[in-house]
């Protein structure tokens, strides 16, 4: 696609994210998504267990905790925007008077009126790619008000073009240095010099709202993983891989769609949620693409598991619907459904014009599950879909739960 062509910039070594983590010694691996504990008051969603295997221990796997950790300084940023609003925005101006003045900024001064010229064009391209390639979710983002549904058109077409690059069709000229520019393009943005104008939408949104970086340059790290890691040995591994392509989708967006002002629920609770949704996104995408991957050398699945279940990684080769491989994805479907369930939870606690977009698409997502199982867990040649009759019944429904509020 044309649109994502373009890449430069120099280049710079990676950071790996979340190091501190990787020194702690590695705990048991879980296979469930765990509540998280209230840190700084505030309720906590926190559901009860069910489990997969019959003794789960309760300790955050390695994965876990590095990503939690994420989790906890984005919800911590959070806080400290609401708490010091004002001295957020002064610091805020004092670091854009700092730096160079890109053109398209001056223009938006220059006519007074936020959304015309450049800019303006620079969202409506990104509405327009956002239409195209998320109706649904378009549709909902109309509901937001005009500034948080153009920053999250930003942040859809930045992780739609990060993910183009590892899947579309320049994907075979994609190296780890092209990715290590798209990284310093990322860092340049977050400083207010855009390369183009899909950058300059989001380098307009990033001040405005307590949106890190943190969670970007994860989205890329996931990109890395996936230019050389085409198996994953366990869960924890996995859930790694997801938290990178998926769960960060999460981490940016709820800054932009906001915590409801009368929730009682600690933000990093939110943000645990948030999280969850992308987790539980990325393992259906994957238990849905199970033949495409394959197609294409890659097993998006716990291998570990497979071996439990006495299948191997020719079985998914050979794509052939056993009662082992039932078994086995009735297992990984009840998995995503938990992810799902805790997602769920923190819907309510979003600000209302939220609700409805992230509800609709959490619904819809989660009924490729149900096709999946409709199909006889045929994922090898047969794409599980929800119809479109389907789709329209779940969204005034979704309204519906929407406005019932926390
Ligand atoms: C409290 C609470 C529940 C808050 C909700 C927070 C929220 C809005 C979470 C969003 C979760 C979400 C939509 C995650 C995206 C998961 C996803 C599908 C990731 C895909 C990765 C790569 O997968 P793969 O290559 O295997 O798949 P394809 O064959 O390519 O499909 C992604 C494609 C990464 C790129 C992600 C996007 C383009 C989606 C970005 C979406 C947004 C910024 C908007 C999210 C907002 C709403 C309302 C859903
Ligand atoms: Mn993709």
């Amino acid at each position: 696609m044309a649109v994502w062509a373009a890449h430069h910039a120099s280049c710079r070594p990676h950071q790996p994210s979340s190091s501190s983590s990787s020194q702690r010694p590695r705990r048991v691996a879980r296979l469930l998504p765990l509540p998280l504990p209230t840190r700084r008051g505030g309720a906590s969603l926190a559901r009860p267990r069910a489990s997969l295997a019959a003794a789960a221990p309760v300790a955050r796997t390695a994965s876990e905790e590095a990503v939690y950790e994420v989790v906890l300084r984005q919800a911590a940023l959070v806080e400290g925007a609401v708490a010091s609003k004002g001295a957020a925005a002064a610091a805020g101006r004092r670091r854009r008077r700092q730096q160079q003045r890109p053109r398209w900024a001056e223009e938006k001064e220059d006519e007074g009126l936020r959304g015309w010229g450049l800019l303006g064009d620079a969202y409506d391209r990104c509405g327009e790619v956002c239409a195209e390639y998320a109706k649904t979710f378009y549709l909902g983002t109309q509901l937001m008000t005009p500034e948080r549904r153009k920053a999250v058109w930003a942040i859809y077409v930045w992780c739609r073009r990060t993910d183009e690059l590892v899947d579309g069709p320049n994907a075979s000229y994609i190296t780890p240095t092209a990715l290590d520019r798209w990284e310093k393009r990322l860092e340049d943005l977050f400083e207010g010099r855009p390369y183009d104008m899909y950058d300059a939408a989001l380098a307009d949104t990033v001040p405005k709202f307590p949106v890190d970086i943190q969670p970007f340059k994860d989205m890329i790290e996931g990109m890395r993983l996936d230019l050389w890691k085409s198996r994953y040995r366990t869960f924890d591994e996995l859930y790694l891989y997801c938290y990178y392509v998926a769960g960060t989708v999460g981490l940016m967006t709820v800054p932009v769609m906001g915590i409801a002002p009368d929730s009682k629920a600690s933000t990093e609770s939110v943000y645990n949620a948030a999280l969850a949704l992308g987790i539980a996104n990325q393992l259906t995408n994957i238990l849905r693409d199970v033949g495409e991957d394959a197609r294409r050398g890659r097993i998006y699945l716990p291998l570990d598991e497979l071996a439990q279940a006495g299948l191997n990684e020719d079985d998914i080769f050979r794509g052939k619907v056993t009662d082992k491989w039932r078994r086995f994805m009735k297992g990984q479907i009840q998995r995503a459904r938990l992810f799902f369930d805790e997602a769920e939870k923190g819907v309510a606690h979003l600000d209302s014009a939220s609700r409805w977009p992230v509800l609709a698409s959490l619904w819809l997502y989660r009924q490729i599950l149900d096709a999946i199982e409709a199909n006889d867990y045929n994922n090898f040649t047969k794409r599980a879909y929800v119809g479109k009759a389907k789709k329209l019944l779940s969204l005034p429904a979704a309204y519906a739960r929407a406005a019932v509020g926390s």
